[in-house]
């Protein structure tokens, strides 16, 4: 994975309280992170300096621009807009001066990508929760960006609004998203997030890897392999060969990385299915 953002020595004061105090991570393209810790302990401070909605009181951020602006999707939604969904999303497109070609384009994969295009001529006052935190994040992304960094994104809703949002989460992540996300929740943690950053006494108590070992993803595609199959072995869990057909089985948060190398020596991609480890 590439490095995507950089933080070095990163400390942050509001008047006289300490808040972060030389704080050193990166994070990685493609990779979803929950940032976690008590309240209080710095978490949205951190989650804003990465998206420069504040500044350190010492350090350097480092994000590689050609994603674009981070989309950060703030933790409130305001209350009563008196829009329908698709103008609210092209009001708000316009106020960012993306073009209306564009936009229209945006909005049509945005409301497909969180499951809302139904309820495009409906108004927002009468959505739920839930969905007005999807609404929240599609304007966020109305942009091209591909980091995504969210405050507290469940705060609020109730379970099945929870499982909503956490749906909407998932197919970003499947499409190849970097995102970065404040969190009390658990659950969401365990089914979205690739890493988990601790933060307490004003530091990184803890970065741990979440392995997501009972799921993997089955890829079967026709190639020709121009790279030694041992590469290929390396990088799967399973390889099984029928002449150019490939039956590919990798880990799930690996699997587009896969898919792109494949689409690169044009493959002729059969089937993606993704398989509890019991069945493989
Ligand atoms: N704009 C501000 N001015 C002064 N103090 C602030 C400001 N923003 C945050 N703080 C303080 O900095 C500390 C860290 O706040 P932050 O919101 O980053 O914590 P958090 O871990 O996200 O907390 P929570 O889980 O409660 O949302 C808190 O003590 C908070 O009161």
């Amino acid at each position: 994975m590439e490095s995507l953002i950089q933080l070095k020595n990163i400390s942050k004061s509001y008047k006289k309280q300490t808040v972060l105090e030389n704080v050193h991570t990166t994070f990685q393209k493609g990779e979803t992170v929950a940032i976690v810790g008590k309240n209080g302990a710095g978490k949205s401070t951190l989650l804003k300096i990465v998206g420069g909605l504040i500044k350190p009181t010492k350090g350097s951020v480092t994000i590689d621009t050609s994603i674009g602006l981070p989309a950060f999707v703030v933790e409130q939604f305001p209350q009563e807009l008196p829009f329908r969904l698709q103008d609210y999303l092209f009001h708000m497109g316009r106020i960012q001066q993306i073009s209306k070609k564009k936009l229209l384009l945006k909005i049509e994969e945005l409301l497909e990508t969180f499951d809302m295009t139904e309820y495009k001529y409906e108004e927002i006052t009468s959505f739920s929760k839930g969905m007005k935190q999807k609404v929240n994040m599609m304007q966020a992304m109305l942009g091209s960006s591909e980091l995504l960094l969210l405050d507290e994104p469940l705060s609020g809703l109730d379970a099945k609004a929870q499982v909503d949002v956490e749906k909407a989460f998932r197919r970003l992540k499947d499409r190849g998203m970097t995102i970065i996300f404040t969190c009390h929740e658990e659950r969401l943690i365990q089914v979205t997030a690739d890493r988990v950053i601790t933060i307490g006494a004003h530091k990184i108590l803890r970065s741990q890897r979440i392995e997501c070992i009972d799921k993997l993803a089955v890829i079967e595609a026709d190639f020709i392999m121009n790279k030694p199959i041992r590469e290929l072995k390396g990088k799967c869990a399973k390889v099984e060969q029928h002449g150019s057909r490939y039956t590919l089985y990798i880990r799930k948060q690996d699997m587009n990385q896969l898919l792109k190398e494949l689409i690169d020596v044009r493959a002729d991609i059969h089937r993606v299915e993704i398989i509890e480890r019991e069945d493989y």
